[in-house]
C-alpha cells in the first residue's frame, strides 16, 4: 500500500499545479450546505474527480468541489462535500480530505453538517456552534499503528472544538443577531435514521444533536494539530420527537433555507478566526 505521505503529496501537488495556493481556514461544507461558496471570492474550483486519492461522492447534496478563493480577505479552502462511512468508504478516505487541507497549511478547521435536534429546545432551522462530541459510532480514524510525526498516540480530546473559536462563532452571532445554539454532536454511522427510542437514549446521554459524519474528522483534526470548531444546521427534529417522515431530499431543502444565516455567520467570523 501506498504511504499516506506519499500520497499527501502527490495531491497537494496537484492542487498545487492548479492554483498556488496557502489556506489559512479550512472549511467542510455538509449536505445542502455548500451554497456557502457563492460569496467566496478569488475561486478556483477542483472537482474532487480530478484529485489524486480523493473518492467519489455519492451522496445528494455533496457537489464534490475543492473551491480555493478567499472569505473577507481571508485564504480558504471549502469542501463542497464529505466522504462518509456508510458509503462504504474506508475510514482513511473519510479523514483524508482533513490530512489534505492540513497539508495545504491550514491552521483552523470548520466542520459543519446537517443534523437531527435531539436537544427538545432546539427546532429546525437552528444554527448549534458544537461544543464537543460523543463518537457513538464504535469506530475510530487512529486505530492502528501511530505515526509519530503526525501527533501522539493518545491525543487529548479534552477541548476538541477550540473554545476561542466558539466563542468568536458566539459574539459575531449575537453581533449578527444571528440566533444560535451551543450543543453536543452525537455521531452515529448510518445510513438509516434513528429510532424514537435512539433519539431518546442520545438525549440521555447527553447529545443535542444527531448526525452521520463530523466525529471523525474531528479526532483527526485534533489528533494533527489543527484548531477546530463546528457549526450543525438542524435540518429536521429526531425521529419521534414530532410526526415526521424523514428524508434526506427535505434535509437539503431544509439547510438551503438557512443559507443567509450561515454563510453570514462564517463569513464574518472567518475574518476574525
Ligand atoms: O455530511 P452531513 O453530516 O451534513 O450529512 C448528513 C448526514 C447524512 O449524511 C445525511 C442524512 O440526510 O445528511
Ligand atoms: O435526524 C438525523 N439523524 C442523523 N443524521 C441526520 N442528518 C440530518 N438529519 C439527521
Amino acid at each position: 500500500m501506498q504511504a499516506l505521505k506519499e500520497k499527501l503529496d502527490q495531491t497537494v501537488a496537484y492542487i498545487h499545479s492548479i492554483k498556488k495556493c496557502s489556506p489559512k481556514v479550512g472549511v467542510v461544507l455538509g449536505s445542502g450546505l455548500g451554497d456557502f461558496v457563492e460569496k467566496m471570492e478569488n475561486k478556483t474550483i477542483i472537482s474532487y474527480n480530478d484529485i489524486p486519492h480523493f473518492k467519489k461522492v455519492t451522496v445528494q447534496g455533496h457537489d464534490g468541489k475543492l473551491i480555493l478563493g478567499t472569505v473577507n480577505g481571508v485564504e480558504v479552502a471549502a469542501l463542497q462535500g464529505r466522504f462518509h462511512l456508510y458509503e462504504g468508504h474506508d475510514m482513511a478516505d473519510v479523514v483524508y480530505p482533513i490530512r489534505v487541507l492540513h497539508k495545504l497549511g491550514i491552521d483552523t478547521v470548520v466542520l459543519t453538517n446537517a443534523a437531527g435536534g435531539v436537544n427538545l429546545g432546539y427546532k429546525p432551522g437552528d444554527l448549534v456552534i458544537l461544543t464537543d462530541q460523543i463518537n457513538f459510532t464504535g469506530r475510530n480514524p487512529l486505530m492502528g499503528p501511530n505515526d509519530e510525526s503526525m501527533g501522539p498516540r493518545f491525543p487529548d480530546m479534552g477541548h476538541a472544538f477550540n473554545q476561542e473559536l466558539i466563542d468568536t462563532l458566539g459574539k459575531v452571532s449575537a453581533d449578527l443577531k444571528i440566533k444560535t445554539q451551543q450543543g453536543v454532536y452525537m455521531g452515529v454511522l448510518g445510513p438509516t435514521y434513528e429510532t424514537p427510542a435512539e433519539i431518546k437514549m442520545f438525549r440521555i446521554l447527553g447529545g443535542d444533536v444527531v448526525g452521520m459524519s463530523t466525529v471523525h474528522e474531528v479526532i483527526i483534526a485534533n489528533h494533527i494539530g489543527l484548531k477546530v470548531c463546528g457549526i450543525s444546521c438542524v435540518t429536521n427534529m429526531g425521529a419521534g420527537i414530532i410526526d415526521q417522515k424523514l428524508k434526506h431530499e427535505d434535509i437539503k431543502d431544509e439547510a438551503l433555507k438557512v443559507m443567509d444565516n450561515f454563510t453570514a455567520l462564517l463569513n464574518n467570523a472567518i475574518a476574525k478566526f
